[in-house]
């Protein structure tokens, strides 16, 4: 961490890509082997009260995957990933990661970006330092977490003034600024108008990419899902009905014939049986 401080100490003015290397050195370590945790789930079962939720879901998520998972409203897409980062309890069976976790390394970011109000941008970065926010680096990591995002000069800004899109770069920031080893996103950008979606769809793609944290988004858009995962996990009756290798190389351009063509292939599944769009 040091060096990555020395980036942002005073009189030396810090360039984007300096950080994004230090931080994929950080993360990768010097084999440039991936710094996210494997996963390992048995049996997972969840249930609240009657309603029996995921009836057994056996899935295993290799270190720095980018998995996306998708299904119908109400299939259990929130509850599997509420479950994986530890928010909910579990009814039967296992999750397991490949080490011991500290609590900071699995970290969620949710549709709406729940800043304090009453804090200003870096102070609201560094609440995800959790007990290490009173560190003398926390500032400093805060600043470095929010060049990270490109939203630097918003700093000192109150929240009410940032745009939806700048709300949920300081809501990923917030989440990068611990480190994560897993990053588990709940449909972070729903609330997004079209053009802001894409570029933060892009930001969350390099994140992940240079950090190499394992990546879980649960979304309701399957462009979303393809364009984004190594691999698309569809929920049906409380378990994975669909497990999909997105195998299109990177970067990406949306709008391609063979984005296109997965994404209808897996939209056919989900619309399987019924000609009701409307939940999807
Ligand atoms: N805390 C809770 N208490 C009771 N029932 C819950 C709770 N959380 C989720 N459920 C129920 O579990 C089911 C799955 O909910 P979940 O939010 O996981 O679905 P989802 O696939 O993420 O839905 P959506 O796409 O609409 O967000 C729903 O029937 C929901 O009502």
């Amino acid at each position: 961490m040091q060096e990555a401080l020395r980036l942002i100490s005073p009189g030396a003015e810090p360039v984007r890509a300096d950080f994004v290397e230090q931080a994929r050195r950080l993360r990768h370590g010097s084999d440039g082997a991936s710094r996210g945790l494997a996963l390992t789930i048995r049996g997972l079962r969840k249930s609240f009260g009657d309603n029996e939720v995921l009836r057994g879901i056996d899935l295993h998520i290799p270190a720095g995957q980018f998995v996306a998972i998708v299904g119908r409203s109400g299939c259990g897409k929130s509850t599997l990933l509420r479950l994986i980062a530890g928010l909910e309890t579990i009814t039967a069976g296992t999750i397991g990661f490949s080490e011991e976790t500290r609590p900071e390394d699995v970290r969620v970011m949710f549709q709406e970006p729940r800043l304090l109000p009453w804090a200003r941008v870096l102070s609201n970065v560094e609440v995800g330092l959790g007990h290490e926010r009173h560190l003398p680096d926390a500032q400093a990591r805060a600043e470095s977490a929010l060049v990270e995002v490109g939203l630097d000069e918003k700093r000192g800004q109150w929240p009410a003034v940032l745009s939806g899109g700048q709300k949920q770069r300081v809501a990923l920031a917030r989440a990068l600024v611990s480190q994560p080893r897993v990053l588990a996103f709940d449909e972070p950008l729903g609330a997004l108008d079209a053009l802001t979606r894409i570029s933060m769809q892009r930001l969350l793609e390099r994140v992940w990419h240079d950090q190499g944290f394992t990546a879980i988004l649960v979304t309701h858009d399957v462009s979303e899902a393809v364009a984004l995962a190594d691999r698309v996990l569809v929920i049906e009756e409380g378990g994975i009905a669909h497990d999909i290798e997105v195998d299109i190389p990177r970067p990406r351009r949306r709008g391609s014939a063979q984005l296109a063509a997965l994404e209808g292939s897996i939209l056919k599944n989900l619309l399987q049986g019924t000609e009701d769009t409307s939940d999807l």
